[in-house]
């Protein structure tokens, strides 16, 4: 089985060195490739080198060419990666591995995948795992989700290595909202610490911001048990207690009042704004998420969005 790697940031370079590790033929497209011929090295994951086993092309009917494709662009630019392909990717496998939900149709990369490329499976790679960590090849455990059980097995076989260990699942609707919604909390996370609160405060976001994570996806027609493993629970604890994360370190900077780069992948922001919009059209209590979406506009304040979760009515747990 070939496997092509769509996307030469931080992870997508990682996921093609992890495959190649496993001696698997692997073919990475970038839209800018000058970078990365010269000197086999990602801009976006500095200090790692690409191993000859990985081709690096900028043409993606090439690319179409192999029998597995992993998507690794941000979510927001998923729809146009994938109106770029101007053959039909019949009987090929598509696995998603950005992490958000698409502001133009508030549905995730699953949904994306199918409505653009229908003749394609789509499958869902995500939980908790920093790029570099997974170039370095570090013990690691992600979760591989397809409605299509056998495809979802050969995939979790094609992917998995001695050191990224693969959870299969059919929840797709599940494994892709934990980990679009994590990103969110994430950055609730790192403004708190940020601007000084304490772990307690944290472990209180976590835990609602979890709450709210279950409450969307299970309306959405996912499994309890999803949002518990790898894709939420674990990934919401990846994201929301290391400074690794984009997401978090965004956080922070808004905490701190400091200029975050905007050249930074900051998943959370965009899917804050997507999750606040869908929030409303179904009528679901999201406050953290809101709130997020608020605080990433510059539209509220770090002290009055704690002040304004603080102040909701009490309730029961
Ligand atoms: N980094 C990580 O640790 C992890 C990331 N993810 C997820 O993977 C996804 C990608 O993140 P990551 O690799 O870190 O992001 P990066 O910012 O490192 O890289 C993004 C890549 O996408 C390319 N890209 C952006 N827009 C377009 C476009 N319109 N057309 C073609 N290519 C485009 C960029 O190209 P260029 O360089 O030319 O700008 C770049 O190569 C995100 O959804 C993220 O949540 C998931 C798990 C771990
Ligand atoms: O998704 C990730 C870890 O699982 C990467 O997180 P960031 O995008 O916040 O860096």
């Amino acid at each position: 089985m070939s496997i092509a790697v769509i996307g030469a940031g931080a992870f997508g370079t990682a996921l093609a060195i992890s495959i190649a590790r496993s001696g698997a033929e692997v073919t990475l497209w970038a839209r800018d490739t000058s970078a990365l011929q010269s000197t086999r090295q990602s801009l976006r994951l500095p200090g790692v080198t690409l191993p000859e086993s990985v081709s690096v092309t900028g043409d993606l009917a090439q690319s179409a060419l192999a029998d597995t494709l992993l998507l690794a662009t941000p979510m927001q630019s998923l729809s146009t990666v994938l109106d770029q392909f101007d053959t039909p990717l019949s009987g090929k496998a598509l696995v998603a591995c950005c992490k958000g939900i698409d502001l133009n149709t508030l549905t995730g990369p699953a949904e994306v995948l199918s409505r653009l490329k229908p003749e394609a499976t789509p499958a869902i790679l995500t939980g908790p795992s920093f790029a570099a960590d997974i170039a370095r090849g570090l013990p690691t455990a992600l979760t591989l989700a397809c409605q299509d059980e056998a495809i979802g097995r050969s995939l979790q076989h094609q992917l998995a290595t001695p050191a990224l260990r693969l959870y299969r699942s059919t929840d797709v609707i599940g494994a892709e909202l934990g980990g679009a919604l994590k990103n969110v909390i994430a950055i609730a996370c790192g403004a708190c610490i940020g601007q000084g609160m304490g772990d307690s405060t944290r472990a209180a976001l976590m835990t609602r911001g979890f709450a709210e994570m279950t409450r969307l996806a299970i309306h959405l027609g996912a499994r309890s048990e999803t949002l518990s493993g790898l894709s939420g629970m674990g990934d919401l604890a990846l994201t929301c207690m290391s400074e690794q994360s984009r997401n978090y370190r965004f956080g922070l900077a808004l905490g701190q009042e400091k200029p975050f780069d905007p050249t930074i992948t900051v998943e959370g922001a965009k899917t804050a704004e997507a999750v606040t919009r869908l929030a409303q059209q179904i009528g679901l209590d999201m406050p953290i998420c809101q709130m997020v979406h608020q605080l990433s506009t510059g539209s509220v304040s770090v002290t009055d969005a704690i002040r304004t979760l603080l102040s909701r009515p009490l309730k029961e747990e």
